[in-house]
């Protein structure tokens, strides 16, 4: 059970370490509006659920860290404002005294393109706008950033190599002229959209290596991606265009313990055949003012304990820490 303080697991364990979550802030100073299905969406409210997150894992005092989980800024910001707006968001972060991991969304795309963005959100630019990473807080964990945009039609040049292979995929999957339109596609399927993506080769020869070498380390892993890996945890709609391949690496191995990401603004939960937890969170735009989706996660060597705040849910994700 997760404790009020996070000092604690209920049974007077404490937490090898914790960190801060919140996802689609999805930003924007604009009026209230709503997705295309008509959900509500609060584009500058989510900025005080952002401060009142901040202030909550400040007083908290025991966070190593923040991880947002992609879409810093919605794409109905007008692109005039887009560079101050994704500023402004990320100064908000800045006010948490620990570092912060971000990971890219596709709304961040609609507003900068991949060289303008990850430097402003500090995820390291190894090789030419790629945006996957990994990080170990503390010896016995790591954490892997997924970049889901690594093959999509949004955010690489037009001419890319990698748009071009995205639209492909997209042309031979999706006959309808808007490729963000599910229209007539069935199941599964309906996750051929544009505003998704995929981890090309290059990223899924180097997730594998990571989780080898995090097994040979005795490591347990945490995946990181703002879309969702498993139809379980979330609609058909937002997930990963090959979440099956990308999960059928991560079950060569034992040590992914949770997958973790946004996007699917309603949350979900699920444990697959694996036994491996996936957790999406709730979105911060979607709160209606007032409210708040933000939370913190406590980590013990066969749990993670997200404590949820308000639209937040709390979940206790228990495993083998072997
Ligand atoms: N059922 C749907 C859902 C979405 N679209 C298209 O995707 C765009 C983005 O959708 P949001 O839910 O994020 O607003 C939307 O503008 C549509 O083009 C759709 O066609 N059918
Ligand atoms: O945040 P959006 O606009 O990409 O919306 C994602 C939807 O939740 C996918 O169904």
């Amino acid at each position: 059970m997760g404790s009020a303080n996070g000092l604690t697991n209920g049974r007077g364990r404490h937490p090898l370490f914790s960190f801060g979550v919140i996802t689609d802030v999805q930003y924007a100073d604009i009026p209230n509006g709503h997705s295309f299905l008509g959900v509500p969406r609060f584009y500058r409210h989510s900025m005080l659920v952002l401060q009142r997150a901040v202030k909550s894992w400040n007083n908290n005092k025991n966070l190593n860290f923040a991880i947002h989980f992609g879409d810093i800024v919605d794409g109905k910001c007008p692109k005039d404002q887009s560079l101050n707006a994704v500023k402004k968001v990320v100064g908000e972060f800045e006010n948490f005294k620990g570092p912060v991991y971000h990971m890219i969304g596709n709304h961040c795309l609609y507003n900068l393109p991949r060289d303008k963005l990850l430097p402003l959100l500090k995820i390291p630019n190894l090789d030419g706008g790629r945006g996957y990473y990994e990080f170990s807080p503390a010896p016995g964990y790591r954490f892997v950033v997924l970049d889901g945009y690594d093959i999509s039609a949004i955010g690489w040049p037009h001419d890319h190599p990698k748009t071009l292979e995205a639209l492909k995929f997209l042309r031979e999957r999706n006959p309808n002229s808007d490729k963000n339109s599910p229209n007539g596609l069935e199941g599964l399927d309906r996750r051929f959209l544009m505003f998704n993506g995929a981890v090309g080769e290059e990223q899924m020869e180097w997730l594998d290596t990571v989780l080898r070498d995090a097994t040979n380390m005795k490591q347990k892993v945490v995946v990181c991606c703002h879309l969702p890996l498993d139809p379980g945890a979330s609609s058909q709609e937002p997930l990963l265009w090959h979440y099956d391949e990308v999960m059928d690496v991560i079950h060569r191995y034992d040590c992914v313990k949770v997958c973790l990401a946004g996007h699917d603004h309603e949350g979900g939960h699920s444990i697959d055949s694996h036994g491996i937890h996936h957790r999406v969170l709730e979105a911060a735009l979607e709160c209606p003012p007032g409210t708040d989706a933000f939370g913190y996660i406590a980590v013990y060597d066969n749990m993670l304990s997200l404590v949820g705040t308000d639209r937040m849910k709390s979940t206790n994700i228990h495993f083998n820490p072997y």
